[in-house]
């Protein structure tokens, strides 16, 4: 299993293949592609399903989705060869139960946190999601609710364990990804903007910087 004795890693957000060659070079986990017409990294299935055919057996192919209708969805997997779907809006725990349902693809479900309050929702998600992607809540006013660059405060979800598999998102970079894991016991990391140079620009080099500092933890048991 890719990074198993390490970090796992997922890359949000690949759009182009020197992206995409760096992620799979640096042993990334997942592969995110981002189907939100608002975003800096929306990909049009076209182009998505071309980098799909790309990606080796072993590395999870993500479809990122902002609540999404089924037309929308049956789109894109019809054309695109995706592994697992990431919910990233505001859907309800039961239209979480029932994509799954519908899809027969295993669901992450991002929830966002800023304080203690918006930890309740967690065990809600918990019980119909495969994985949880525990993300910094967007801030107001911001045109995407994920994929901002901003960290939440770590010391939130320290010592916290959850019944599935769960990713930590936000803000992370090569610089605080082994500090953001340590604290608050990840062993799944996600990251967007810290492996940029511009807005849904990606960096090779920085995709490469990232997955080393990832290679490099071993997370605590
Ligand atoms: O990345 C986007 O453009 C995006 C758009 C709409 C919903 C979610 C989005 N990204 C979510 C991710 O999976 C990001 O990797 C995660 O939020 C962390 O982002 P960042 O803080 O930029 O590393």
């Amino acid at each position: 299993m890719r990074g198993s004795g390490h970090l796992r890693a997922k890359i949000c957000g690949i759009t182009d293949k020197p992206a995409l060659a760096a992620a799979i070079k640096g042993d990334a986990a997942y592969i995110g592609f981002v189907f939100f017409g608002k975003s800096p990294r929306n990909i049009d299935t076209t182009a998505a399903a071309v980098l799909s055919t790309e990606v080796p057996a072993g590395i999870c192919k993500v479809a990122l989705t902002v609540d999404i209708g089924d037309a929308a969805l049956d789109s894109i997997l019809s054309s695109v060869g995706i592994d697992m779907l990431q919910l990233h809006g505001s859907e309800t725990p039961a239209r979480v139960s029932q994509i799954k349902t519908r899809t027969g693809l295993p669901v992450m479900k991002a929830i966002g946190l800023s304080g203690e309050f918006d930890l309740r929702a967690i065990s809600d998600y918990a019980s119909v999601a495969d994985q949880l992607l525990i993300d910094a809540k967007a801030p107001t006013g911001a045109t995407i609710p994920g994929g901002n660059g901003i960290a939440f405060d770590w010391r939130l979800i320290a010592g916290r364990r959850w019944p599935v598999p769960w990713m930590l998102a936000g803000g992370l970079t090569s610089k605080n990804v082994a500090e953001a894991a340590r604290l608050t016991g990840a062993r799944q990391v996600d990251v967007s903007s810290g492996v940029e140079c511009a807005p849904g620009v990606k960096s090779p080099e920085r995709i490469t910087e990232f997955l080393a500092a990832c290679r490099n933890e071993v997370p605590a048991l």
